[in-house]
């Protein structure tokens, strides 16, 4: 009878997309970032990846100084993998977005594959009374543009990559694929590539399922077996899309930076809730949840 596989859930606790305004559930101070991390882990994520935010008001903050106090925390009360943001939030500059990965040199730091629009705008509809100036301002800009040029990627990696730091590359689309296989080719990564294939954010590939096929066909042909498959859907597309690439084969990501729900018109009142929710989604296809400790080995990272 074979084993039934190993599937690595990631949880991304809080990001810098949503603000404290859309939702109550989104951890902002650091002890409601670690206490989310620890919750989701125990649910059954093996991997948890953490920004950081200002306590006051909820900004996003790259500031080492920002994750100290959740990592300590983290790290003493959960042996899940760790996964640093080098996005940070889109409209900061390289130098910042890296530094927090630099400082602490996490298992896992992630690592976005391309320059593209970033679409927040459309969150307004959903949500018209954000409470701060900042958060209309931020979530209402029509022109933010994350940028990851070669030159900015080659940077992350030079940086990170000689302190056994290993990567999840957000692949928002096949270029970006594309670009990983160029890095690939210089020798600037090696092998087992970790990629999170990021659906239905805007700006990026849609979360249609021949979206997530082309994404997979695409990755197939350029890495074959030599990469570790996952998927992200943003918004109401999360559990569909984690569901569709658990049953292909996949691995998924989770968690209120990615979607503040947990069914239509439903909202998520925590991380663990939603990693609960895709663990039945896997349990129910036969699969059963990688330990942290099995994430690590098939991920190789340094433990
Ligand atoms: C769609 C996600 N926000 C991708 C992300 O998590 C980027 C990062 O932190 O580097
Ligand atoms: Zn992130």
């Amino acid at each position: 009878m074979a084993k039934p596989r190993k599937v690595i859930v990631t949880c991304a606790v809080t990001g810098a997309i949503h603000t404290p305004s859309m939702s109550k559930a989104l951890p902002v101070t650091a002890s409601e970032i670690a206490e989310a991390a620890i919750g989701a882990a125990e649910a059954g994520a093996a991997i948890v990846h953490l920004h950081a935010r200002n306590p006051e008001d909820g900004r996003p903050d790259q500031s080492p100084e920002a994750f100290a106090p959740f990592l300590g925390v983290i790290k003493q009360r959960s042996d899940c993998v760790v996964n640093i943001t080098t996005g940070g939030a889109p409209t900061m500059p390289i130098e910042e977005r890296v530094r927090p990965a630099a400082t602490y040199q996490p298992e896992v730091a992630s690592l976005n594959m391309g320059s593209m629009n970033f679409g927040l705008f459309q969150m307004l509809k959903r949500f018209p009374d954000l409470e701060h100036q900042w958060e209309r301002d931020y979530v209402g800009n029509k022109d933010i543009l994350f940028s990851n040029t070669f030159g900015q990627v080659e940077h992350i990696l030079t940086t990170l990559g000689p302190n056994g730091t290993r990567f999840e590359f957000e692949c928002y689309d096949t270029s970006h694929l594309y670009n990983l296989r160029y890095f690939a080719d210089q020798g600037l990564v090696e092998p087992p590539f970790f990629i999170q294939t990021v659906f239905g954010l805007m700006g990026g590939i849609g979360p249609h399922p021949e979206d997530v096929q082309h994404m997979k066909r695409t990755a197939d042909r350029l890495f074959g077996d030599t990469y570790r498959w996952s998927v992200l859907g943003a918004g109401r597309n999360q559990m569909p899309i984690a569901a569709i690439a658990a049953a292909m084969g996949g691995n998924v990501r989770v968690g209120l930076e990615d979607s503040l729900w947990c069914g239509p018109g439903r909202m998520a009142t925590s991380n663990a809730e939603q990693v609960q929710q895709v663990r039945k989604i896997i349990e129910g296809l036969g699969l059963e949840l990688a330990t942290p400790d099995e994430a690590r080995e098939m991920l190789s990272l340094k433990g």
